[in-house]
């Protein structure tokens, strides 16, 4: 197994500087790839270890690329998540001046969180998305733009100078990466977890998302994240993509898969991984008559009903 990590490159992005965040990212060679896919296709074909993308922010939502193919590429599991707050600098090449700048790039999921300095500042500038914001650095220090939004820290790596730092229409905007690899067993419980899955019902009716909600709701699991993304049989099919409170492990998250896994078309696992919004031991207690004990002792009860020991 190559002791590699794959991540959303070139140099400089912010996915570079969360995955430097891991302290097993210090035993390992990163190698910056041009896109989320061609990341995570390393990990499919033996090439890496494992992968780090963005897959979430705070102003946007979810990294449609990334659930794409968490959802339908060949299956992978998440082992790891980051948040790292985020703010833009506008990088240019040296001795540009606002009043220079026609064009600007970045990755797209940095266009919400910039769109409403850019019409404040440079109401005219035209927007050209790159493949990630280091990539736009990259592309203005070639000349193919005039600026880019990116961490103020690429600026040295492509001798660019920053014209201002600090761009964020939303205050403390936050963008979780995840460290995937290919499927095994997952970590044990850290005290604090998420666990995540798709979901793809069996049949339109009505309140079936209810219906897939109420798995979680009825053994006290919090949600963390829903998105829904098309499946791509038409107008109107959607899976979920769902974070829930807890570990696989967990009885009660262990029921609430169990109940999804009978009533879905199909679900997919994409582990059980710890936040890293906590620590552990900040998590919530479970919620009455969820916990492990709880289950266990129901399960007793139910035996010795069976057995007519009741
Ligand atoms: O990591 C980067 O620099 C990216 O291009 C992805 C991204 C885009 C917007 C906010 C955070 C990360």
């Amino acid at each position: 197994m190559p002791a590699s990590y794959a991540y959303l490159g070139p140099e400089g992005t912010f996915t570079e500087a969360a995955l430097r965040t891991l302290p097993e990212a210090a035993t390992r060679e990163l190698i910056p790839y041009v896109s989320v896919q061609s990341a995570l296709d390393a990990v499919r074909v033996g090439e890496a270890e494992a992968a780090f993308v963005p897959i979430e922010n705070s102003v946007e939502g979810g990294i449609t690329t990334t659930l794409d193919e968490l959802v339908a590429g060949a299956p992978l599991m998440i082992y790891r998540e980051v948040l790292l707050s985020i703010t833009f600098a506008l990088l240019v090449r040296p001795g540009t001046k606002l009043s220079d700048i026609k064009t600007v790039s970045a990755h797209p999921a940095a266009q919400p969180q910039v769109r409403n300095w850019l019409k404040n500042n440079l109401p005219d500038a035209h927007w050209e998305s790159a493949a990630s914001n280091a990539d736009a650095a990259r592309l203005v220090q070639e000349g193919q733009y005039d600026a880019a939004f990116a961490g103020e820290f690429a600026a040295a790596l492509y001798g660019l100078e920053a014209l201002e730092t600090g761009i964020h229409d939303a205050e403390n905007a936050q963008t979780r990466f995840v460290l995937v690899g290919r499927p095994a067993r997952p970590a044990a419980p850290s005290g604090a977890d998420k666990t995540s899955v798709v979901l793809w019902q069996r049949d339109d009716h009505p309140g079936g998302l209810r219906d897939l909600l109420g798995e979680f709701a009825t053994r006290g699991i919090n949600l963390m994240l829903l998105q829904s993304r098309p499946t791509g049989a038409g107008i109107g099919n959607y899976c979920f993509c769902i974070d829930a409170e807890g570990h696989i492990s967990d009885r009660r998250v262990a029921e609430a898969l169990m109940g999804l896994k009978r009533i879905c078309l199909e679900v997919r696992f994409l582990g059980s991984y710890p936040r890293a919004d906590i620590k552990p031991g900040d998590a919530e207690q479970p919620r009455l008559g969820t916990s492990d004990e709880a289950f266990v002792s129901a399960a007793d009860w139910v035996a010795r009903c069976q057995d007519g020991r009741f």
